[in-house]
């Protein structure tokens, strides 16, 4: 029976499991899902700290032209803590400590001397536009009080969550562990692609597309690797492979030498059916008695690309905690019109411009036209009761980058 492709997404989505934390280092950790809140070991900022390069003053001494006194220099990473007088001043650099005394600063350019610096500070000043009480002093704990929750549990860690969670006192933190995945191409027609094919072979494409599509999914790639149609070459293969994941390619339909299918079918929870789509309508998909999660695409390259949108990277980024999975989605009008498969919903690789979107190449969603995805920006979604769009008609299209 032909389920549809929200029935086989839902089924997939069930069967995941969130991996197992593990604590990594900042460095390793961009892309990956924080595990637990990270609360602030301190105030953020540290101590109160100057904005601007200037003179740390007393704002009641500093009113336009009065004649100050430095009495001392504060730069960046300085621990002094200089007394200032009535009448005084301390140079001060940009992130260096205020000094306890005052209560203002007075950038460079508001002093008779601009922005004119010598190594050591001058002796005096006059101030040439007076400084509201408190002005420049960055607070302490002006950003957030110590103990604030830095970055929630659930974030997806990008390069301005790891700078928090620095600043927020760590080098380490517990994200949700990369799922590991093993890619499998299966046909004894592949051969490397820089060989020379002799009559019935093809250059091997799948596993390429798929280490690449899964590694920009967030996987750990602990297998890519091609096996010719052989039950006991496959099985003995899978024996061997330690992963979360198992995305195989090829065999899945009804041929004689479909020997995916053939190994797999009823093993666990894994089971082999078509989806309404096209392309991408033999899929298999279930579980192993250890717990391995088993992606079972149809050969035919844009089906493989199809599947692994549709399917396989919802699922990649759910095993790593995430909850937004899927591809943004926007809507365009169609600049030409195209037939659709009856009864299928249709996935087709498509150019975009601002307002239109057709199809990448004149071939449509034939699912072995792979030139069609070297160009392709984007896949259209036409719902399976649609037979054909027509040029004007509004489009749902999954944007792939
Ligand atoms: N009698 C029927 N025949 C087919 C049906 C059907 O319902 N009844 N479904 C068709 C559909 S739809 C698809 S899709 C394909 C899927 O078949 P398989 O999953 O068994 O895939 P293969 O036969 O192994 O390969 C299909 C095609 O793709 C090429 N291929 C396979 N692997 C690779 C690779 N790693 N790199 C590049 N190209 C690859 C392969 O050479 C074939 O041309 O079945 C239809 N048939
Ligand atoms: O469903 Mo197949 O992937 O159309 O060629």
């Amino acid at each position: 029976m032909m389920i549809t492709v929200d029935e086989h997404r839902a089924r997939i989505l069930a069967a995941v499991a969130v991996t197992p934390v593990e604590t990594v280092a900042l460095a390793d950790a961009a892309g990956r899902v924080l595990a637990d809140d990270v609360v602030s070991r301190w105030p953020v900022p540290l101590f109160d700290n100057s904005g601007m390069d200037g003179y740390a003053v007393r704002a009641a001494d500093a009113a336009e032209g009065a004649v100050l006194r430095v009495i001392a220099d504060v730069p960046a990473g300085s621990s002094l803590d200089p007394t200032i007088g009535v009448g005084e001043a301390a140079r001060i650099m940009t992130g260096a400590p205020v000094p306890s005394d005052a209560d203002a600063v007075i950038p460079l350019e508001h002093t008779d001397l601009g922005t004119t610096i010598t190594t050591e500070p001058p002796s005096r000043i006059t101030v040439t536009t007076a400084p509201a009480h408190g002005a420049h002093i960055r607070r302490t704990g002006g950003d957030s009080p110590a103990g604030a929750v830095a970055v929630a549990a659930g974030t997806v860690l990008g390069p301005w969550q790891l700078s928090s969670i620095a600043s927020a006192g760590y080098t380490e933190i517990p994200v949700h562990r990369a799922p590991r995945v093993a890619v499998i191409s299966t046909g004894s027609e592949l051969i490397d692609p820089a060989g020379t094919p002799r009559r019935g072979e093809i250059p091997e494409s799948n596993s390429v597309l798929l280490a690449a599509a899964a590694a920009a999914a967030g996987a750990d790639l602990v297998t890519v690797t091609t096996v010719a149609d052989d039950e006991a070459a496959l099985s003995s293969l899978l024996d061997g492979i330690d992963a979360d994941a198992v995305i195989l390619s090829g065999g899945a339909s009804v041929g004689a030498f479909d020997v995916v299918k053939a190994v797999l079918d009823r093993t666990g929870s894994i089971e082999f059916g078509p989806v309404r789509m096209q392309p991408g309508k033999p899929q298999g998909f279930g579980a192993d008695e250890a717990g391995r999660l088993f992606f079972c695409l149809p050969g035919n390259p844009v089906s493989v690309a199809v599947s692994f949108e549709t399917f396989v990277r919802p699922a990649l980024l759910a095993m790593a905690g995430r909850t937004v999975i899927d591809r943004p989605r926007v809507h365009r009008t169609a600049a030409t019109s195209w037939r659709c498969p009856p009864g299928r919903a249709q996935f087709l690789p498509v150019l975009l411009d601002e307002t239109t979107v057709r199809p990448a190449t004149a071939g449509g969603s034939g699912s072995h036209l792979v030139t069609s995805l070297a160009v392709a920006q984007a896949l259209a979604v036409i719902p399976a009761d649609t037979e054909q769009v027509v040029e004007g008609d509004i489009v749902e299209v999954m944007v792939l980058s």
